[in-house]
């Protein structure tokens, strides 16, 4: 991720930091993992004791009943306890998910600017997965084993420390091998995985343009695009392949050669009077009984790297910045700020923006706006393409901070006296391509205001000319109205986010171009319903329209990202863009 925000490595202690809320039930589940292995360490004991008692001519049926009960119990807990170890690992992914969720929909606005959606909505669905695939059997199998084996050379230690340390020293070397290896899967793994969100991004674009991509007749080249992902998750994988083909190998090499040494180390310390046949056997017992555990540490270690990966590009997403719902205490203000006397009077009624700063990257968009929004009144802003219009919305919405300046609503600050939830229940705003979402008529209405009542819904209806298209669905308002709205024109789109916007009843309305889809009878009926609406509410209009500008009650012209004319449709003529001068 390209973020510059600081971004935690990831660690086993990462996860162990998402167990909090389950760790009791982690710990008991440890507790029955480690009675059964206890019980399964006891087995080669009791055999050993069985052999003694069958070579000394004694009775052993009470020794076999006890080895059966031990096998009996070691069974009980062992698949008592992987359950609940597997049910801890499901508790962490959900509240993996269940974060990165709250993540994904507060991140700072910049922030999703800066990344692909593709990508972040691969890392919530992918990667969680492979994590879940991961926990609920790698991990769980990884600390079962873990205890095993630390009982098990316990025991080889307290039977015969010279055969120990022989088995050690085997399996020791075979370990370091082994880190190199596991390293280079972590790294082709995660290489992996980044090229699947990059795959899933791309997708994401393509689909989504997906009219553009045939009539410019590119479907081949996006393909061909395509493909260099899948070809990169290919390469990374294979690489991955190859490095966890050494391990199985590896592993046997080390089981074999331990058995092969015990065997003859074990036989001549039998021959010389140091160790009792049964105790070899025990041992052996003991090599064969951890010989799976031990080759399962070493198999699941390339699954446990790339579950390391995958949580690495998860805490990714959860390091990004959030948006809080906070007062801003820092904001900085400009020189001219506290040496000039005030264009505007802050403490007027109204909405006024005031010597506005601000900047995107490198390049400062806002210069200094500053103008006065009565209240109740009609505001169109013009200006030519790239003069900052839809960036003061933006900054209205709180999607960004200004650098310097403020915005205050009937003299109080909207960053400093309102938290943003605050401010934004007091605005509404339709965007130049409002977005309808998947789901009925009526969910994207009531969106803003999901308690509105009938009579006014109704109202809103009307006024945002949609009458007519409702009495036409075959459900009304209950009607479907496909993905982003795709079942409505571009019209009935715009004049639905309209009614949305209204609907939630804004004391400042903004609107970003709300003509560009409508007819010459819908513009009409838009003019009227617009100042309808600035008799309830503070209408701030972005319009390109002369139409539009001719009935605003004031029009402020921007351009170069400053204010250059305010006042009635007479006074600016002369300052809009050459398109509106010429009409
Ligand atoms: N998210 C962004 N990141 C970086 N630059 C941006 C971003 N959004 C807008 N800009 C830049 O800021 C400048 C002002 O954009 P803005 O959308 O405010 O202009 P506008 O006056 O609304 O133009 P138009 O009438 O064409 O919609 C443009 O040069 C644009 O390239």
């Amino acid at each position: 991720m390209d973020e510059t925000s600081k971004v935690s490595r990831v660690t086993f202690r990462t996860l162990l930091a998402w167990t909090r809320g389950s760790r009791r039930r982690l710990l008991f589940a440890l507790l029955c993992a480690l009675a059964g292995s206890g019980l399964g360490l006891a087995q080669p004991l009791i055999v050993n004791r069985t052999i003694e008692a069958a070579t000394a001519g004694r009775s052993v049926a009470g020794l076999l009943w006890l080895l059966a009960a031990v096998f009996a119990g070691q069974a009980a807990l062992q698949a008592w306890s992987t359950f609940r170890l597997d049910q801890a690992g499901e508790g962490v992914v959900q509240r993996l998910r269940r974060a990165m969720v709250d993540q994904l929909l507060c991140l700072r606005m910049a922030v999703y600017d800066r990344h692909r959606l593709g990508d972040l909505i691969s890392r919530t669905t992918t990667d969680t997965t492979l994590l879940r695939d991961v926990l609920a059997t790698d991990v769980v199998n990884a600390i079962v084993n873990s205890i095993v084996v630390v009982g098990g050379v316990g025991m080889m230690f307290w039977l015969d420390p010279i055969l120990a340390g022989v088995v050690m020293a085997v399996v020791i070397g075979s370990g370091a091998v082994m880190a190199l290896v596991l390293k280079g899967i972590r790294r082709e793994t995660q290489a992996a995985q980044e090229a699947t969100g990059s795959l899933a991004a791309e997708l994401e674009r393509v689909l989504s343009a997906i009219r553009t991509v045939r009539i410019n007749r590119a479907e081949a080249r996006e393909s061909a695009a395509l493909a260099r992902s899948t070809d990169d998750i290919y390469g990374h994988n294979v690489k991955a392949a190859r490095l966890t083909a050494v391990v199985s190998p590896a592993i046997e090499l080390a089981v074999q050669g331990s058995l092969i040494v015990v065997i003859v180390v074990g036989l001549a310390r039998v021959a010389s009077g140091d160790m009792a046949v049964g105790e070899l056997v025990a041992f052996l017992l003991y090599v064969n009984y951890l010989a799976v555990p031990m080759a399962g540490l070493f198999d699941i270690a390339p699954a446990l790297q790339a579950g390391l990966a995958a949580l690495q590009r998860i805490q990714e997403v959860l390091d990004l910045p959030v948006e809080t719902d906070r007062l801003r205490t820092d904001r900085p203000q400009t020189d001219q700020f506290r040496k000039e006397p005030v264009a505007v009077a802050v403490a007027a009624s109204g909405l006024v923006l005031h010597d506005l700063r601000f900047r995107y990257t490198d390049r400062e968009i806002l210069k200094g706006a500053s103008f006065r929004v009565p209240r109740h009144s009609f505001t169109a802003i013009a200006g030519p393409s790239g003069a900052g219009k839809s960036t003061i919305f933006s900054l209205l919405g709180r999607f960004y901070d200004p650098a310097a300046g403020s915005i205050t609503l009937d003299g109080r600050d909207a960053h400093t006296e309102h938290t943003t939830g605050e401010w934004r229940s007091r605005i509404g705003l339709v965007e130049q391509h409002s977005p309808l979402m998947y789901g009925t008529l009526r969910d994207n209405l009531t969106y803003a205001a999901p308690d509105a009542e009938e009579p006014w819904l109704h109202r809103v209806v009307e006024m945002a000319g949609l009458s007519a298209l409702v009495k036409r669905l075959p459900d009304g308002l209950d009607t479907p109205v496909g993905e982003h709205g795709s079942s409505l024109s571009g019209g009935e789109q715009q004049r639905v986010a309209i009614a949305r916007a209204l609907l939630a009843r804004p004391e400042i309305l903004l609107l970003d171009e709300p003509t560009s889809h409508l007819d010459a009878a819908h513009e009409q009926l838009l003019a009227q319903t617009l100042h309808l609406i600035s008799k309830e509410c503070t209408l701030l209009v972005i319009a390109h329209r002369l139409s539009t500008i001719r009935s605003a009650d004031q029009v402020v012209v921007l351009d170069g990202g400053r204010v250059v004319a305010a006042g009635g449709y007479d006074e600016i003529r002369d300052h809009l863009p050459a398109q509106h001068a010429a009409a």
